[in-house]
């Protein structure tokens, strides 16, 4: 397995667009206790009914945590009051602050395991996020300097007056019990709520000066990795909207391609306005060639994609013949090449049947990602390649069988001759020292060696 992260090293990669700075808090009951507390379980209760999509006031967030710590399930909200950052800085004490959104996680991991070269761009880069970059000489940003295309590490690279984007971050584990009125809640999944920062001047796109030069980056590397777009507001104060920003950035994939058919993975987040979610996925996937996302936001995409039924068995039941049924749609719907779907208990990828890799491979693709993502877990962080070599050490979770057996049933009962369709299970970590991001480190993990695997096929 090792041999495969090594091919997978020798790899040029791209990334963008969002980096932020992930502010932590590791949840405890008394605290979750006191915040019901302070609005009353009842209020608490008809908010959660309401089901709030974005966080205007300090009682959506605690409505929409609850809901999640209730679930166990991996969710983010907007926060669109910029004012309430005050509210919660006063309520929380961070316990750690490190850099978060995908391109930011994804660019160091790959910088720390020793990847040829890894480029990564965001479209603000202040002095304290440039901070967050690991020192690699590696890891690159590009500008343009008398005309050119000049890469520097992104230390070098920051600008004085960019804004920080901060999300708050609340990281809760299973078995953490606090009380609605009379209900008492046990958290069933460890996981993460994240209270995303979505405010006017955070924007997702690539500067005008850079754009011309994106063809000369698609050269340089092996493949790209591109996420950030469910921070895109439907309308800001300037005129500008979504479709602006969507129809850039379909500008910039074409440009990416234009000289070589780098291959695009798009790694997928929550985006809780459905009008968002629907334009990014029409506008966007059938561009890319591979998608990563986890089981919350596969639900949520065939919700938007009209599957409403399909979506609430998933949410509900989380049945692996669901979930494969809903990636046949999606691949078949978008034409992607690969779909890749992380959940706590199994990894899964599905293609269609002329992919160039067998079955067998396409399991040890994810065997990549799972080990990755459980060093990780354990570590709290992947500093190096000798580092991947702890995951390897973390056992399969104590439903590996069972979900091998019931994906074997969903493939007789459903036809699954036109794909490849292949499942893992995870290896999980009793006591992650975080779970924010391992999302990102499974597809990074997984789209690397999907690609060192076509390298070795020549079909790369
Ligand atoms: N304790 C753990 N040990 C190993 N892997 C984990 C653990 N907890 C979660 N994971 C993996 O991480 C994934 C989380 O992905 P996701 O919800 O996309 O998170 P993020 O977007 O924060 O990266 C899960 O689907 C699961 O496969
Ligand atoms: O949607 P946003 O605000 O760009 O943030 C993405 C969030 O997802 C993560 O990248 C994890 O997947 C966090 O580090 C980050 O806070
Ligand atoms: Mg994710």
């Amino acid at each position: 397995m090792v041999e495969l992260l090594d091919e997978a090293r020798k790899l040029s990669i791209f990334t963008a667009y969002n980096a932020n700075v992930d502010a932590i808090v590791y949840l405890k009951g008394e605290t979750v206790q006191r915040l019901i507390d302070e609005f009353g379980a009842d209020a608490v209760r008809r908010r959660m009914e309401e089901f709030p999509r974005q966080i205007e006031e300090p009682i959506d967030f605690v409505a929409r945590l609850v809901h999640a710590l209730k679930t166990g399930k991996p969710m983010a909200v907007p926060l669109v009051n910029e004012e309430l950052q005050g509210w919660f800085d006063d309520h929380f004490k961070y316990d750690v602050e490190r850099i978060g959104g995908q391109a930011g996680i994804i660019a160091n991991l790959l910088a720390n395991l020793d990847f040829r070269k890894v480029i990564v761009y965001t479209p603000h880069l202040a002095k304290r996020q440039a901070e967050m970059f690991v020192p690699k000489k590696n890891l690159f940003y590009p500008v343009v300097g008398n005309g050119k295309l000049v890469l520097k590490h992104p230390r070098e690279a920051y600008r004085e007056n960019d804004p920080v984007k901060v999300n708050r971050i609340f990281e809760f584990r299973a078995g953490t019990t606090f009380r609605l009125g009379d209900e008492t809640i046990t958290v069933p999944y460890s996981g993460r709520f994240i209270v995303s920062a979505r405010f006017e001047s955070i924007r997702i796109y690539t500067e005008e000066a850079l754009k011309p030069f994106l063809p000369e980056i698609g050269l340089q590397v092996d493949g790209a990795i591109l996420s950030g777009y469910q921070g895109i507001r439907l309308r800001y104060s300037d005129g500008k909207d979504a479709n602006y920003y969507l129809r850039e950035a379909k500008k910039d994939i074409l440009l990416l391609k234009r000289e070589k058919d780098v291959k695009v993975h798009l790694e997928f987040a929550s985006i809780q306005s459905r009008e968002l979610r629907k334009k990014v996925i029409y506008n966007l996937f059938p561009l890319v060639d591979s998608v990563g996302m986890d089981e919350s936001e596969i639900a949520y995409v065939l919700s938007a994609l009209g599957y409403s039924k399909l979506a609430d068995r998933i949410f509900t039941y989380n049945r692996i013949e669901d979930t494969v049924l809903g990636g046949k749609i999606l691949i078949d719907e978008m034409n992607l090449e690969v779909l890749q779907i992380h959940t706590i208990y199994y990894l899964m990828y599905i293609t269609h049947a002329d992919n160039p890799l067998s079955e067998d491979e396409l399991r040890r693709s994810l065997e990549i990602a799972t080990t990755l993502a459980a060093a990780r877990a354990s570590l709290g962080d992947v500093r190096s390649p000798e580092d991947f070599k702890v995951g390897l050490s973390v056992p399969y979770n104590e439903r590996g069988e069972y979900v091998k057996l019931r994906f074997e049933e969903a493939k007789r009962r459903l036809r699954t001759r036109e794909y490849k369709v292949v499942i893992i299970p995870t290896r999980l970590v009793k006591n992650p020292v975080s779970t924010v991001g391992l999302g990102d480190t499974i597809s990074t993990g997984a789209f690397t060696s999907y690609l060192a695997l076509l390298r070795e096929k020549g079909a790369l």
